[in-house]
């Protein structure tokens, strides 16, 4: 995850190419920002445990309650997610 993370730092946020929905993940404007990692698994797949394990490292910061933006929001867009 760690190498994830750097590549993805490596990338700048004011190439004039990447103009996507998702640049302010990037730009550490102070703006709302779309996670860095999704956890997906099917029910009693064991998913919240994943994410307790996960948000005890220091440099994990997760979301309090299940957002389920793929399958109950997806047809409001990333505005809803951010
Ligand atoms: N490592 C491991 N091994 C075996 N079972 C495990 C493990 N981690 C979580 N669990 C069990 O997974 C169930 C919860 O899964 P989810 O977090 O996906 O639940 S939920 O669907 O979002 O409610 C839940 O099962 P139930 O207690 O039967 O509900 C957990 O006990």
């Amino acid at each position: 995850m760690a190498e994830g993370a750097a590549s993805q730092e490596e990338q700048s946020p004011e190439t004039p190419d990447s103009p996507s929905p998702i640049s302010s993940f990037f730009s550490g404007s102070g703006s709302k920002q779309l996670p860095q990692a999704i956890i997906i698994g099917v029910k009693k797949g064991g998913t919240r445990a994943l994410l307790e394990f996960l948000r005890v490292h220091p440099d994990v910061r997760a979301v309090g309650a299940e957002p389920h933006f793929f399958d109950r929001s997806y047809d409001k867009g990333l505005a809803w997610y951010r």
